[in-house]
């Protein structure tokens, strides 16, 4: 077994902490001082090798790790930042699974470590220097999230900051993570976050420990409270949760959004049958009739089809709210159209205006693809670029989309408005997005999102339909805003999303949809969490229907 590969095969957070663990020592009790030498470190478990013996350097994937955070500490995307560095740092195969499975797992767990650290050193998380704190956590990730034997964690985080950042900073780290691995990693979560409930994997008979404190429920789950909060409210909110059932609902959603999602694809309509997927390997969906799970972490550009853009990489959620308002733009809207006009207000990067795009061809539809940025724009017209080969008509405009429904009135047969949003649906796949956002975004948002939807009814055509998605579950960006606008427009009226679903989708019963909304949850269908509205212009002004 190499020093990177952990001792045990499951890498995933263990959900099961929080319970009260049987005291040993308390740990804080010896905290190491920051800059010099450890107050107290356990002389057994010092390294028997001379410090001219110790290891000066970190091997490249500890390094990869380290530059990506601190790229994403000042503000980049690790989705976008690492592949870019493996990629100049030629590192692939397990290398490469190692410095991402680093990244992804710091990035996700950094809150519940830095919990950890503030117990073993003197120093609070927030007043050590940022290099250190992240060197910190890559070495505790390895610890308690990867279960690396202890002494390889140790000393090789320890070449990592000496190489990177210095001899007396390399002390302190050493004595600070001997410190955290002197506790069993079982053990911490019961130590740092004591209320913060129990819920046993895979059981709902009993093995149920209520939490105490939503503060601690953060702890424990690397979720800032606001989004705890946030997120417990909107399961109520949904009717996905009743006040008995909440609590574990929440600890369920939070465990989920820390487990590494499967990449989805979808077999574009009409360019790729989804059985050519299936046969290369691929799982089939639960909800979508065109989705193929990569479970293993399969590579999606090993897919030819994934390269020419017949298929792309995309959630189930995304997947089935375009179908939904194709179905009801079918059923309601197609019989009576003529020469039909679609709308992708909020476009980019293009991953549902491709799909789009390629359910507008047998439908004679041409879809116009607005997107505010200029360079997601660019995006767009590549994720369309299958589609128009195969004969859709598509035009990729830039612009504010709360202009097109004044400049454009009465003129689109469907309009998708995937409105920008906080993210917190999709904390699966974007574990940044809960450090980056603060609960002054949601203000700011909904704003937005509520002048995007007054945009894109006054762009639709009486008898159009129109969606409204977000990839975030808070009440406030969705049932409060589709409420706020269509609370004063007699000429809309919501269509039953539920329904509208299950006529979609695999099973043909999901239970996503109440009343007239779908909200999805990664701990029930196992996607993002993306909420959608469809909504219809009436033909005539109410009074005289
Ligand atoms: C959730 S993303 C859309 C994702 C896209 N539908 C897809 O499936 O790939 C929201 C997009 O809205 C864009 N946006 C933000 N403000 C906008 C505005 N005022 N008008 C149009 N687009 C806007 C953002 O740049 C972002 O690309």
């Amino acid at each position: 077994m190499s020093e990177n590969e952990p001792d045990r095969p499951d890498r995933r957070h263990d959900r099961r902490g929080g319970g009260r663990p049987e005291r040993r020592e308390r740990p804080g009790t010896g905290r190491v001082g920051y800059g010099g030498q450890a107050r107290r470190t356990d002389p057994g478990k010092r390294s028997s090798q001379r410090p001219s013996e110790r290891r000066r350097h970190a091997d490249p994937a500890r390094s990869v790790a380290y530059e990506t955070l601190r790229a994403v500490s000042d503000g980049a995307y690790a989705n976008l930042e690492l592949p870019g560095r493996l990629r100049r740092a030629h590192l692939g195969g397990r290398d490469a699974a190692f410095a991402t499975e680093l990244v992804y797992g710091v990035t996700r767990m950094r809150g519940f470590y830095d919990a950890v650290l503030a117990r073993c050193s003197d120093r609070a998380p927030v007043d050590m220097d940022p290099p250190v704190l992240d060197v910190l956590r890559l070495g505790v990730h390895q610890l308690l999230g990867m279960r690396v034997p202890a002494h390889a964690a140790v000393d090789a985080t320890v070449g990592l900051t000496r190489g990177e950042i210095g001899a007396g900073a390399a002390s302190f780290v050493n004595a600070v993570l001997r410190r955290v691995s002197e506790t069993p990693a079982e053990d911490w979560m019961g130590l740092v976050a004591p209320g913060a409930g129990r819920r046993a994997e895979g059981t709902d008979d009993g093995a149920f420990e209520a939490p105490t404190s939503l503060e601690d429920v953060g702890v424990a789950h690397s979720h800032p409270g606001w989004i705890v909060r946030a997120l417990r409210a909107a399961l109520l909110a949904h009717g996905a949760s009743t006040p008995e059932t909440v609590d574990a609902d929440l600890l369920d959603l939070l465990h989920a959004h820390n487990v590494p999602a499967d990449v989805t694809l979808i077999a574009r309509p009409g360019l790729l049958e989804v059985e050519d997927l299936l046969e290369a390997g691929a799982s089939p969906g639960t909800l979508s009739p065109y989705a193929a799970i990569l479970t293993e972490g399969g590579d999606p550009g090993g897919f030819p089809a994934v390269r020419d853009g017949r298929a792309a990489v995309q959630d189930e959620g995304s997947q089935v709210l375009v179908l939904a308002l194709v179905e009801a733009y079918d059923r309601l809207v197609a019989p009576g159209a003529s020469e039909p006009r679609w709308l992708d207000l909020c476009a980019g990067p293009g991953g549902k205006a491709g799909l789009l795009a390629a359910l507008s061809i047998p439908r004679g539809a041409t879809l116009f693809a607005n997107e505010t940025s200029e360079h997601r724009a660019e995006l767009v017209e590549s994720a369309v670029g299958a589609a128009m080969d195969a004969g859709a008509e598509v035009f990729v405009g830039v612009g504010d989309g709360r202009r097109i429904g004044a400049e454009e009135p009465n003129s689109f047969d469907l309009v998708l408005i995937d409105a920008p949003c906080t993210g917190l649906g999709a904390l699966r796949r974007r574990p940044d997005a809960r450090w980056r956002r603060t609960p002054a975004d949601v203000g700011d948002l909904t704003a937005l999102q509520e002048d995007l939807l007054s945009s894109g009814l006054d762009a639709l055509r009486p008898g159009g339909v129109l969606g409204y998605a977000t990839c975030s579950p808070h009440e406030a960006e969705t049932i409060q805003v589709v409420n706020r606008v269509t609370r004063g427009r007699a000429d809309v009226e919501l269509l039953d999303a539920g329904r509208l679903l299950d006529s979609i989708s695999r099973s043909g019963h999901v239970t996503a949809g109440r009343g007239s909304f779908v909200q999805l949850w990664p701990h029930v269908e196992g996607t993002d969490a993306m909420f959608f509205a469809v909504m219809r212009r009436r033909e005539a002004p109410a009074g005289d229907l």
